[in-house]
């Protein structure tokens, strides 16, 4: 079974001039376990509209969006907000770090967010700012850590509660190129390790390039792309 399906999308959204704008007009996507799916169009075909409803942060006019075989949609709100702390990591272009904590707080918030303790979250909150080369950052706080290493701390936070996905909306948009192509390939390396599976909304074809599969959006719906290597 797939991890992801995305069945029939559709999502619009009101105008000024008291029309609606078609942002999704019957998208498709599957996903399988382990897979890296970068998703590239231009600016405002709809991918952090697409990444929204993937979170189940937003909902869809009509269509469907499954988890290993489940509308989240059928979800109640309550339900929902357990599932999206539990199943989706999330990693935006600017991190939204906590400034008043340090990175390992940060990092430990999801888990903290579920009822668990520091001293309980602690050890996993370590090992990831050590697998992202951070371990000895875990007590700065955001405005002692350069741009990219903020983001890497998204990063662990994303991957705090082992999430079956983690949706990235341009994750290295506000980084320079090389700190960008460091954070890729720790993506990647991720990915591999730990079999993360990632959708990646980008701009950055070399990022879209590292992806297993590069789709496009285009008029409402994906069509796959292949990017020269
Ligand atoms: N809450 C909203 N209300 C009204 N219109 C919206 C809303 N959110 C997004 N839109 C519009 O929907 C379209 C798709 O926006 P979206 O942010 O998903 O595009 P995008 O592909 O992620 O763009 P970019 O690459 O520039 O980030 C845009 O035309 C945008 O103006």
């Amino acid at each position: 079974m797939p991890l992801l399906e995305v069945i029939d999308l559709w999502k619009s959204y009101p105008t000024g001039a008291g029309g609606r704008l078609q942002v999704l007009q019957g998208l498709e996507l599957t996903v399988e376990p382990g897979e890296v799916v970068a998703i590239v169009g231009e600016s405002g075909t709809g991918k952090s509209t697409l990444l929204h409803l993937l979170g189940a942060l937003d909902r869809p006019d009509r269509g469907e969006v499954r988890y290993e075989g489940r509308n989240i949609f059928e979800l109640d709100d309550e339900a929902l907000a357990t599932f999206r702390n539990r199943t989706i990591g999330f990693v935006f272009q600017f991190h939204h770090l906590l400034p008043e904590f340090t990175a390992l707080e940060n990092v430990a918030m999801p888990a903290l967010i579920q009822g668990r303790t520091l001293r309980e979250a602690r050890p996993r909150a370590l090992e990831l700012l050590k697998l992202l080369g951070l371990a000895d950052r875990a007590d700065h706080r955001p405005s002692m850590l350069s741009g990219g290493e903020q983001q890497r701390v998204a990063v662990a936070r994303a991957l705090m509660n082992r999430p079956a996905v983690v949706l990235a909306d341009e994750p290295t948009g506000n980084l320079d190129v090389r700190t960008a192509e460091t954070l890729h390939h720790e993506i990647l390396r991720l990915s591999r390790e730990v079999g993360q599976t990632f959708v990646i909304a980008t701009h950055n074809l070399a990022l879209a390039a590292l992806a297993d599969r590069v789709l496009r959006l285009e008029q409402g719906r994906l069509v796959p792309e292949s990017i020269p290597s």
